[in-house]
């Protein structure tokens, strides 16, 4: 049932290869020679140290840094599971490449590439926008009662992504973040929660861009029965079969970036619920990928906590947000180049003339 995403998925996961240890190691002591008390700096010490596991050479700055927006359409809107209609989705992906997005603007600010793609949104989009074309169709199907997508819609979605990424390669960007746009898109994150770590909809399933208490208890029924209707043999479902009954074209996109950019030894910034959902069945896929990942903050989605915890990361911010399109992951960028810039410009105890600890 899923020959051709398979063959597209092994393509993409041969050649990953977890970060170096070895230098993970030896980045943590250098940063003890540093004139700063014993792990003081804290979880920038632990970026500064994956960064230098991740990268053959240690980065110099400033890095270049991309955010990648992926915008796909979601059939099981029909059923209610969003405080907002789905026309939503082609109107944000306007306001992104207007610059009026809270992307667009953390972006700018920061000084991160934005790149809009359209994976799957119900609409036509003019030529001169700036947009990437990569549309596989216009939105999933409704989940509640057929597979979301079939194999090769499936498989064209992971290959948009991992195509993007080795384009990020090939322009030498060196800090990749992921965001998503889609009306619907937490009822698959949470189908997805569910699928991969076995909790119960209850947990995995929160209100998104904002249900009032009735119909988040229909949204929790919702995912319930969609995960009745696709999951009700016995183990684990298969990370490519979740995808195709319960993802969403940019959700699959999303996989096959981090598959391809972990593949490129570059560092993926991911954002909230739904980023993370698509960052975690890349993990179920290769494990080795686990490693390129670094949590740019904690959304208020109840079943983003859980996919931390699945993934064993700490994110980087804890703002309080829910936003999604990659402004979590924006935002931890600067943080995340802080902890670069302290790493490989700080003196040592040696070379400052301080005195190290005397115990
Ligand atoms: O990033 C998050 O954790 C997050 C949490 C709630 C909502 N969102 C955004 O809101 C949209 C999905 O929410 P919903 O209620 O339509 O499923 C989609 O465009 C996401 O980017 C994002
Ligand atoms: C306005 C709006 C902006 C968003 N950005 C990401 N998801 C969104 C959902 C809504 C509704």
């Amino acid at each position: 049932m899923t020959a051709i995403s398979e063959q597209a998925v092994a393509k993409f996961v041969e050649g990953i290869r977890a970060p170096e240890e070895a230098r993970r190691t030896h980045a943590r002591s250098y940063l003890d020679t540093l004139t700063k008390p014993l792990g003081s700096l804290g979880r920038l010490e632990d970026l500064a140290a994956q960064i230098a596991a991740i990268r053959p050479e240690f980065p110099t700055l400033p890095l270049s840094k991309a955010v990648y927006v992926f915008a796909a359409d979601h059939g099981v809107t029909a059923e209610g599971v969003s405080a907002y209609p789905s026309a939503v989705t082609q109107q944000m992906v306007f306001n992104f490449l207007n610059g009026g997005a809270a992307v667009s603007v953390l972006s700018r600010a920061h000084d991160v590439e934005l790149h809009v793609v359209d994976v799957g949104v119900d609409a036509d989009f003019a030529d001169d926008t700036g947009l990437l074309h990569r549309k596989v169709c216009r939105g999933t199907r409704n989940m509640l009662h057929v597979r979301a997508m079939t194999d090769e819609q499936l498989a064209r979605a992971l290959e948009v992504g991992a195509e993007l990424a080795e384009d990020a390669a090939v322009a030498g960007h060196t800090l990749l973040a992921v965001g998503e746009m889609g009306i619907g898109n937490t009822t698959s994150a949470s189908a997805i929660t569910s699928a991969l770590t076995g909790s119960p909809a209850a947990l995995a399933t929160g209100r998104g861009t904002g249900l009032d208490a009735e119909a988040h208890r229909r949204k929790i029924a919702m995912v319930g029965a969609i995960l009745q209707k696709h999951f009700l043999v016995k183990g684990s479902p298969s990370p490519l079969r979740i995808l195709s009954c319960v993802g969403g074209l940019e959700i699959a996109a999303i996989t096959g970036m981090v598959l391809v950019a972990a593949r490129h030894r570059i560092a993926i910034v991911i954002d909230g619920f739904i980023s993370t959902a698509a960052a975690a069945l890349a993990v179920a896929l290769c494990p080795d990928v686990r490693g390129y990942l670094i949590a740019g903050h904690r959304s208020e989605e109840p079943g983003h906590q859980l996919l931390l915890d699945y993934l064993g990361l700490t994110p980087v911010l804890t703002l309080e947000m829910r936003l999604g399109e990659g402004s979590g992951a924006v935002l931890a960028m600067p943080i995340i180049e802080s902890a670069i810039a302290l790493y490989s410009q700080m003196a040592t105890f040696a070379s400052a003339g301080v005195n190290e600890a005397s115990a």
